[in-house]
């Protein structure tokens, strides 16, 4: 039942954020880390408290910079940006995909974890997403700092379900075919009826690199 998952993640969430001495939570401009920022905001009272993180890669769809805009100013939330743009020669993005994904997004990542001194980073990953997801707990501690991950047990299904009955606008990517949401040169819309994450890295006909593995999400 989506409204027994909902509770968990909310019971998740805020003993989560009674532990923690630096809270943040993570905004793509995607569907999942849409809800997880509703759930905060819920918890919290209906303001989200805690500074909000987005990694700009620099090559993410307009539709989506604009989307993240659009929340920050409808939720007020401070949003943290942060960015590695020019690690990489334009022309090279998306060419070796570690090398790509380690220098735009994890080298971001762990300058923002350290800047903003975060205990505890919120994330909207899901265990239905992919094999390697489908272990994780909900709270993964990693080398500085603790991982929470309060939507693992939500569905696909259930992250659109969630977002019908809370009325939540999203990226108009989706309406576009687009299922998963990565950056430009490595994502494509995906098949009906294709797997999840089957557009992301389509476009170059090439696996995705373990992001856990390199310490994004
Ligand atoms: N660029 C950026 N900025 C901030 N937060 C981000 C970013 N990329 C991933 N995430 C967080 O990880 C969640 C899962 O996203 P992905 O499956 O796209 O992750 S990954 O890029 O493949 O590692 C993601 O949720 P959704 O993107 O909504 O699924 C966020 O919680």
């Amino acid at each position: 039942m989506l409204t027994e998952k909902i509770e968990r993640s909310k019971e998740i969430i805020a003993a989560a954020l009674e532990q923690a001495k630096g809270a943040m939570a993570t905004f793509s401009g995607g569907k999942d880390s849409l809800v997880l920022l509703h759930l905060i905001r819920t918890v919290q009272g209906g303001k989200i408290a805690i500074p909000v993180l987005n990694i700009d890669t620099g090559v993410k769809f307009p539709e989506i910079y604009r989307f993240i805009d659009k929340m920050r100013r409808l939720w007020g939330f401070n949003l943290v940006r942060e960015n590695n743009i020019g690690a990489i020669p334009p022309e090279e993005i998306g060419r070796d995909q570690v090398q790509c994904c380690y220098r735009l997004k994890t080298v971001p990542l762990k300058r923002a974890l350290e800047k903003y001194r975060v205990s505890h980073l919120f994330t909207a990953i899901r265990r239905d997403e992919h094999p390697a997801r489908a272990g994780e707990d909900y709270i993964s501690p990693r080398e500085d700092h603790i991982r929470v991950q309060p939507l693992l047990h939500f569905t696909r299904e259930d992250i659109w379900a969630y977002i019908r009955l809370h009325h939540l606008p999203y990226c108009s990517l989706y309406d576009r075919g687009y299922v998963s949401l990565g950056c430009r040169p490595c994502t494509s819309p995906a098949g009906s009826g294709e797997a999840e994450r089957s557009g992301r890295a389509a476009a170059k006909e090439r696996a995705m690199p373990d992001l856990r593995q390199l310490g994004y999400f």
